[in-house]
C-alpha cells in the first residue's frame, strides 16, 4: 500500500474521536467472517469429489496449511464434517459476515453526517469569533468556498478514506489467511503487489497538485460568484455582466479542466490496476507449479484467499486514489481552520453591564500599514449625549466607528468603555449592545417581522415591540400598505424594497433591540428629505435616551449634537458644538457654507 499519511487520519481522529476505530473493527470482524467463510469451500470441493457421507475430514485438511485446524475444530464439537454442515457453516459465517458489513457501513455514514455538521459548526464557530481587522485583509471567495463546497470535498475524502482503511484491514486479514494456508506463495504476491505500487506513484502525485490547484481555483470561483451576487444590479444595468460572465467562464473552465485532470488520472490508474495484479498472480503460479514444481492443488485456498486480498488491494487503491483527489480540499479546510484560530479576537473579562459612564479616547492612534488615520485622539463620548463625526472622505470617520465598536485595536493610547479599557471589556457583551445603522441597509430575506426582530419568536408582545419599533423608523405607513403587512418577505436584500423603505427597516431594528449606543452612520443618505427630516426628528426625540454617535455628511443631521468631532486628514481634528466649530473653525464654516443649507449663523 502506498505511504498513507497519518497526518489525515489525525485530521479525522481529532473530528470524531474513538467512534473511527469501530468502523475499522467492524471491517476486521467483516474479513475474518468472509475468511473463514471461503476456507469451507475446500474441504467441500473435496467432500464432494469423493466422501460425501460425512467422513471428508479425512482428506479434507490438505491443501488448507494452518488452516487446516478449523475442520479440527468443527469436529471437536461433535458436529460431522459433511456436505450439509459445511455448507451450513459456510452459510453461518456469510450470514455473520452481512450483519458486521452493515454495522460497519451504517455506522461509517452516522460518523460521515456527524464529521460534516461538526466542520461546518467548527467553521461558523470561528468565523463568528474572527478578528475582524484580520477579515478585511481575508479573500471572501476562500471564505465561502471552504464553507460549502470544500466541507463536500472533506466529506467524501473521509469516505473514501474510510473506504481504504476499510480494504486495507481486509487486506492484511485475507494476507494473513492466505500465508496461513500457502506462505510461500502468498509471500511471492504480496511482495510483488508492494512492488506493482511503484508503478502508481506518479499519478498519485499529479493527482495530489491537481486537486490542490482545484481546490485553489474554486476559491476563486466562489469569490466573482459572491461579487457577481452582491454587484448583480449594477453589472445588468451596465451591460458589465457579460465581461464579468467571460472571466467568471474562464475560471469555470479552469475548474472543469482540473477536474477532468483528476478524473483521467483515476480511470488510468483504475484501468491499469486488474491487469497489473492479474500479471503478478499468474507469474506466482507459473513460477510455484514449474520452477519449485508444487502441485496447484496446495495453493487453491491461498489463491482463494489472494483473489480476495487482491480485490481488497485493487479497492483500497482505486479508494486512495479518490481520496488524494479531494485531499487538497482537506489540506485547504485545515489551513482554513488554522488561520481562522490564529485570528479569533481577544476579548476582555471584565463584564460589560450597561452603559453607565460613558465612553472615552485618550490619545488614540490607529494605522493601516503606512497610513496614519487616528492620531494623539482625545474625545469623551458621555452616556446619553449625541455627537456628531464628521470629515471629508478618508478622514477616518468609519474606522474611528470600528474603533469604538471595539473591532479594530487602537495601536497606541486607550478606549475606555465606562472607566474600563476596552482591551480587558467583554466586548461580544458590549457590542451587543450597539445598534450600527449602515448607508448600505443590512436587510436579510425575511418578513419584516424576523428583520426587525431578528429571528425572536414572534408572540404578541414581540409583535408590539416591532411595530413601536417601526413607527420610531417612520417605517409603520408602508408596511401596513404592503398586502401582508409586518409578515411581507422582503427578497434577497430586501430587493422588494425601495432604498429609503430598506433604511427605515434597518433603523427599525436597532430601536427595536433596546441598544446603549447607537451608530447612525450616513443613517439617512438614501432617504428623500421628507422622510429624512422625519426621521432625523425622530432620532432627535430619542437624544438623551441613547448614547448616538451620528456620522454625517450632511451637516444638517448633526446640527443639534452635544458635541461634534471633525476631523481633518492626516488624523488632526477640532471638537466643538456645531456653533462653536462655525465660530473657531474656517474650515468647518467653509464645508458648512459648500453645503448652504440655509441661514445658519
Ligand atoms: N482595510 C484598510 N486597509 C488599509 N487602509 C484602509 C483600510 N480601510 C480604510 N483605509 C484607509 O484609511 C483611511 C480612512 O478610511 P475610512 O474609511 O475610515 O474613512 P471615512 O472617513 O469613513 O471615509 P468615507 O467618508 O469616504 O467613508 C482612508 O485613507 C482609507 O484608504
Amino acid at each position: 500500500m502506498p505511504t498513507i499519511s497519518l497526518r489525515y487520519f489525525r485530521f479525522f481522529y481529532g473530528y470524531l474521536g474513538n467512534g473511527v476505530w469501530l468502523t475499522l473493527v467492524a471491517s476486521m470482524f467483516m474479513a475474518v467472517l468472509d475468511g473463514i467463510g471461503l476456507t469451507m469451500f475446500l474441504p467441500l470441493m473435496q467432500a464432494m469429489d469423493g466422501d460425501t457421507s460425512g467422513g471428508a475430514a479425512a482428506g479434507a485438511g490438505e491443501g488448507m496449511g494452518n488452516m487446516a485446524f478449523l475442520l479440527e475444530a468443527i469436529a471437536a464439537t461433535g458436529l460431522g464434517v459433511n456436505l450439509v454442515n459445511l455448507l451450513l457453516i459456510m452459510l453461518g459465517f456469510f450470514v455473520l459476515k452481512g450483519v458486521a458489513k452493515f454495522a460497519s457501513e451504517y455506522y461509517r455514514v452516522i460518523l460521515r453526517q456527524r464529521f460534516a455538521n461538526k466542520m461546518r459548526l467548527n467553521n461558523m464557530r470561528l468565523l463568528a469569533r474572527y478578528d475582524y481587522a484580520a477579515f478585511m485583509g481575508a479573500d471572501s471567495g476562500r471564505i465561502q468556498n471552504s464553507f460549502s463546497a470544500e466541507v463536500n470535498r472533506v466529506t467524501m475524502a473521509y469516505q473514501h478514506y474510510f473506504v481504504m482503511l476499510q480494504y486495507a484491514i481486509m487486506l492484511l486479514v485475507y494476507a494473513g489467511l492466505a500465508s496461513l494456508a500457502n506462505p510461500k506463495f502468498a509471500l511471492m504476491v504480496g511482495a510483488a503487489g508492494l512492488l506493482s505500487n511503484f508503478a502508481f506513484s506518479k499519478i498519485y502525485k499529479a493527482t495530489k497538485t491537481a486537486s490542490t490547484k482545484l481546490t485553489e481555483e474554486m476559491h476563486a470561483f466562489q469569490g466573482f460568484l459572491i461579487q457577481s451576487i452582491a454587484s448583480f444590479k449594477y453589472l445588468k444595468a451596465t451591460g458589465l455582466i457579460n465581461k464579468y460572465k467571460d472571466k467568471v467562464e474562464d475560471s469555470i473552465i479552469t475548474v472543469e479542466g482540473f477536474q477532468r485532470k483528476t478524473g483521467t488520472l483515476s480511470a488510468i490508474a483504475n484501468a491499469l490496476r486488474e491487469p497489473i495484479i492479474m500479471l503478478i498472480v499468474v507469474v506466482a503460479i507459473l513460477v510455484q507449479v514449474l520452477v519449485f514444481g508444487e502441485r496447484l492443488g496446495l495453493m487453491i485456498l491461498s489463491l482463494l484467499f489472494l483473489y480476495r486480498g487482491l480485490g481488497s488491494l485493487v479497492g483500497a487503491q482505486n479508494a486512495y486514489n479518490m481520496f488524494l483527489s479531494q485531499s487538497g480540499s482537506i489540506d485547504n479546510i485545515e489551513a482554513f481552520g488554522k488561520e481562522l484560530t490564529a485570528d479569533q479576537e481577544v476579548v476582555g473579562s471584565q463584564p460589560y453591564r450597561g452603559m453607565t459612564a460613558g465612553i472615552s479616547l485618550k490619545k488614540l492612534r490607529y494605522t493601516y500599514g503606512e497610513g496614519t488615520v487616528v492620531e494623539n485622539l482625545s474625545f469623551d463620548i458621555p452616556h446619553k449625549h449625541t455627537i456628531g463625526i464628521v470629515g471629508a472622505s478618508g478622514t477616518g470617520k468609519t474606522t474611528l466607528v470600528n474603533i469604538l465598536c471595539g473591532l479594530l485595536k487602537v495601536d497606541r493610547g486607550m478606549l475606555t468603555i465606562n472607566g474600563t479599557d476596552a482591551n480587558d471589556l467583554d466586548t461580544v457583551a458590549y457590542r451587543a449592545k450597539i445598534g450600527y445603522v449602515t448607508q448600505e441597509a443590512q436587510i436579510f430575506s425575511d418578513t419584516i417581522y424576523n428583520n426587525v426582530s431578528f429571528w425572536d419568536p414572534l408572540t404578541d408582545e414581540v409583535k408590539n415591540r416591532v411595530h413601536a419599533a417601526l413607527k420610531l423608523a417612520h417605517a409603520d405607513g408602508f408596511v401596513n400598505d404592503l398586502n401582508q403587512g409586518a409578515d411581507t418577505v422582503v427578497g434577497i436584500n430586501g430587493i422588494n424594497l425601495s432604498g429609503g423603505q430598506r433604511q427605515r427597516i434597518s433603523i427599525a431594528r436597532e430601536l427595536y433591540r433596546e441598544v446603549d449606543l447607537l451608530i447612525l452612520d450616513e443613517a439617512t443618505s438614501a432617504l428623500d428629505s421628507q422622510s429624512e427630516k422625519l426621521i432625523q426628528e425622530n432620532i432627535e426625540s430619542l437624544a438623551g435616551r441613547y448614547t448616538i454617535l451620528v456620522i454625517a455628511h450632511r451637516l444638517s443631521t448633526i446640527r443639534k449634537a452635544d458635541e461634534i468631532l471633525f476631523l481633518h486628514p492626516g488624523g488632526k481634528y477640532e471638537t466643538g458644538t456645531f456653533s462653536s466649530l462655525m465660530a473657531s473653525s474656517p474650515a468647518f464654516k467653509e464645508m458648512v457654507a459648500l453645503q448652504s443649507f440655509g441661514n445658519i449663523e
